[in-house]
């Protein structure tokens, strides 16, 4: 195939005016006269698709060229948000948009409302995700992302007299403009069945599958910021077979009879799971972890077997990257594919296997470590529970051989646990078939390493390493906050600073400059205006987050109760105007997390109609907590809350986001905190609570909440006053909770948490203190770009080096 050279995209207004009407007549069928605001949004989307498609095909070019080892990330999860401001952004024609829909009586701010988020993701881990690949290419690595495309993404909240209701999230209602359809690339995949022998082999056998559907993807660009590298993230749809509609039963007036195959094909990638911290255990979960691995895997070989022929070579142009275990069962398939269809002798696959893999591990909470019923195995994946056994024979070889007669280890390391109903570890086949195990922060993997995974890391030291996180400054400071942006880029003479965050070190000196200062202040106060969540001039004291008990939103509440008492005890008291905000979605069937939402729009309710306390506090709930809103409360922070039990966040990225928007964190040390407060200084961090040893510790020494209850009058009037019912008569479940397990001692932490809120007062008192603590957090928070999270993939885990693109063709 000879290339033929295509005209290029011109750069000049005309230019864009010119392809944004060809767009709209040729693309959308209609006219400047008769474009509805959709013609127009869409019209602009594929305008601005195809400045960064160039990009893409260069990229191709150049990549496929170079034969690189390629990073591909497997993610049930990504929360890539809403695409339009970030695509104008990283194609540098926003001036040119806004210029070229005023012909067609059109605003970029009303357009931009028309661009919905995609929500494929819960919440930590899927932005993650995001962020992640958008660093890749913005460091022209050559990666893909592979993922799921629900039909429907995240629940939509909403607030129902005070608790939260959920809706379908039909995000592509309206089509998706930004996404490529490859059905082309369509894969089949297979569930259930049998196996047979294969004459001759001892090791590979015949899956015969009871069921097969089609995985079918489709793309969307992944463009980097100031540099030529457009990536892809593929997400992959689940389609019945062509013969999946049964004719003749629809002309047998057996309607629903004749689609049910398609159905029960497309049901597999309808919806995203909305838990994002316990396993439910659903065999349609499991299904969407195969399919997501079997569909990536065939489009991987695909892509290797396109410039390389020996199979010893695969691992050294393949790392792939599984985001916590929910791809684990891409180790078994990668197998089942070497041994049974590609006929490798086991050995062979197995060391080519583990050199592919690497494992990102997101959480410490043990109900969240996937585990799945051998039977249920049995049943959808017969073949690659076979190939599971005969990992973790070979594999519980090798534990006998570091560890003679310790059968106790044995089982506990086995990735077949035998207590109870047998089920298959995920998280052990993630360590045994990787070749890289890591944590999201410091805290986090050195906690891996000595509980939860401490029998793999005595057997593989080397093996397990700390990658912490980090975040896109492009999505969450550049577009979030052009406000701060432009004062940043001011001081820093240009945004070289958005591919080098490091840099802001260099706004330290401006800290101590009046003039910096004040504009500092101004800016914070504008996003506050727009914000409209309260006075602006009030402590703007922010709770964003996915509801869950380890994360305290329960400790927040007990804090604004005791405000209130305190206020009302003292009506003329010099108290500071408070705005506490609290966004996050809990997962439905998390009844606890609802009740907490419930008490906090009661408390919400019953402080907003008491003229004594409503002039001074204020607490609101912002319904529907997803990235955009999340870029809309950041830059108007003051407060973040970080509030988790220590040993308990696995490193958050909220708390980044926000410090680097210059709010100051009060926080526990956990997770990402102690390497936040470690970089922003610990006199520019509010400290509080127990540090994970003593929280263990208290847990071990036999933990009584009740003590803290008799012995702390403030904490007693805050729980007494829930169970009279004073909010309402809502939350006598939250108070019970506590004072029953408090599961996450959030009893034992409320008075050094209360007095940390004191020391935050005592600052916000001293307005030019406040300020310098806020400039020198963002100053000081280079390290927490996604940029560097990515460089530590790219030289530790992944062994890979940056692609470059050129210009032009
Ligand atoms: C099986 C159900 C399920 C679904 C999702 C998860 C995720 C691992 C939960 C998650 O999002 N973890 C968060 O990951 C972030 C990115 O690394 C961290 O910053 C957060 O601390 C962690 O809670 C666990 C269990």
């Amino acid at each position: 195939r000879q290339g033929i050279g295509l005209r290029r995209l011109g750069s000049t207004a005309d230019d864009f005016q010119q392809d944004l009407l060809s767009s709209l007549y040729y693309r959308k069928g209609t006219t400047v006269e008769s474009a509805s605001a959709r013609d127009a949004y869409e019209a602009l989307a594929l305008t601005v698709r195809d400045r960064l498609a160039d990009r893409r095909a260069r990229t191709a070019a150049a990549q496929f060229a170079h034969n690189p080892r390629w990073v591909y990330y497997l993610s049930a999860e990504y929360l890539l948000g809403a695409q339009l401001e970030q695509n104008l952004l990283y194609s540098g024609t926003g001036d040119l948009a806004a210029q070229a829909l005023k012909p067609l009586g059109r605003s970029l701010e009303e357009i931009e409302d028309l661009d919905v988020e995609p929500g494929l993701g819960n919440g930590g881990l899927g932005r993650l995700a995001a962020c992640l690949i958008d660093s890749m290419a913005t460091r022209d690595i050559p990666a893909v992302g592979y993922g799921i495309r629900y039909d429907f993404g995240i629940f939509k909240q909403s607030l129902e007299d005070g608790g939260q209701a959920e809706r379908a999230d039909d995000w592509a209602f309206h089509g998706n403009p930004w996404e490529f359809p490859a059905p082309d690339d369509r894969q089949t995949v297979g569930f259930y069945g049998h196996t047979e022998p294969v004459p001759g082999s001892p090791v590979r056998k015949r899956w015969v599958p009871g069921e097969t559907v089609l995985g079918e993807p489709s793309h969307m660009l992944v463009p980097g910021y100031n540099t030529e590298t457009v990536n892809i993230v593929r997400l992959w749809r689940a389609r019945g077979s062509e013969a999946s509609f049964d004719l003749s039963r629809f002309s047998a007036g057996q309607y629903a009879e004749a689609v049910q195959e398609a159905v029960r094909a497309e049901n597999i990638s309808k919806v995203l799971y909305p838990d994002d911290s316990t396993e439910l255990g659903r065999e349609l979960r499991l299904k969407q972890q195969y399919f997501l691995c079997s569909c990536s895997l065939r489009d991987i070989i695909r892509r290797f077997r396109l410039r390389n022929e020996n199979w010893d070579d695969f691992a050294d142009k393949t790392i792939i990257q599984l985001n916590d275990t929910h791809p684990t069962v891409a180790i078994p398939e990668l197998m089942r594919l070497l041994v049974d269809e590609y006929e490798l002798d086991w050995d062979r696959a197995w060391s080519i296997t583990r050199r592919t893999f690497a494992y990102t591990c997101h959480t410490l909470l043990p109900e969240a470590l996937e585990t799945w019923p051998v039977h249920m195995f049995e049943r959808l994946l017969p073949r690659h529970l076979e190939i599971i056994y005969l990992i973790n024979m070979h594999f519980l070889r090798e534990v006998e051989a570091h560890f003679p007669g310790d059968a106790d280890r044995i089982r506990r390391m086995s990735i077949i646990g035998e207590n109870g109903e047998r089920r298959v570890r995920m998280a052990h086949l993630a360590v045994v078939g990787t070749e890289a195990v890591n944590g999201v922060a410091e805290l986090h993997s050195k906690l891996l390493r000595e509980t939860v995974l401490q029998d793999f890391a005595d057997l593989w030291p080397a093996k397990f390493q700390n990658v912490t996180n980090g975040i896109s400054p492009r999505r969450f400071i550049r577009l979030a906050n052009p406000r701060l942006s432009e004062v940043i880029s001011d001081g820093l003479g240009g945004d070289g600073w958005l591919n080098d965050l490091d840099r802001l070190a260099e706004l330290e000196s401006l800290a101590d400059d009046p003039a910096f200062r004040e504009r500092w202040r101004s800016v914070k106060r504008a996003n506050k205006v727009d914000l409209a969540a309260g006075d602006p001039d009030s402590l703007t004291d922010v709770m964003i987050k996915r509801f869950h008990e380890y994360k305290r939103q329960q400790l927040k509440l007990l804090h604004v109760i005791t405000m209130y008492h305190r206020i009302r005890e003292n009506p003329n008291g010099d108290w500071i105007p408070r705005t506490v905000l609290f966004a996050g979605k809990a997962a439905p069937a998390y009844h606890a997390a609802k009740h907490i939402i419930r008490l906090i729009n009661a408390v919400a309710a019953t402080i907003a109609a008491d003229p004594v306390v409503a002039p001074h506090l204020r607490v609101v709930f912002a319904e529907n907590y997803n990235v955009t809103l999340a870029e809309r409360i950041i830059p108007a922070a003051d407060l973040s809350e970080q509030i988790s039990l220590a040993g308990k966040e696995a490193s958050g990225t909220g708390n980044m986001k926000l410090a680097l928007n210059g709010a100051l964190t009060i926080g526990t040390l956990d997770g990402a905190n102690i390497e936040i407060r470690a970089h922003v200084g610990e006199e520019n961090f509010f400290l509080f609570g127990l540090d994970a040893f003593q929280a263990a510790e208290a847990r071990i020494n036999g933990y009584h909440p009740r003590e803290h209850y008799e012995r702390d009058a403030e904490l007693r009037a805050a729980l007494d006053a829930i169970n009279a019912g004073a909010f309402g008569g809502v939350g006598r479940e939250v108070a019970e909770s506590l004072l029953g397990w408090d599961e996450y001692l959030t009893l034992a932490d409320y008075r050094s948490y209360l007095d940390c809120q004191e020391e935050v007062e005592r600052a916000w008192r001293d307005r030019d203190r406040w300020t310098r603590m806020s400039i020198l957090n963002t100053a000081r928070c280079g390290f927490f770009s996604a940029d560097r999270t990515v460089a530590d993939y790219a030289a530790r885990i992944w062994r890979v080096a940056p692609v470059p693109v050129p210009r032009e063709d």
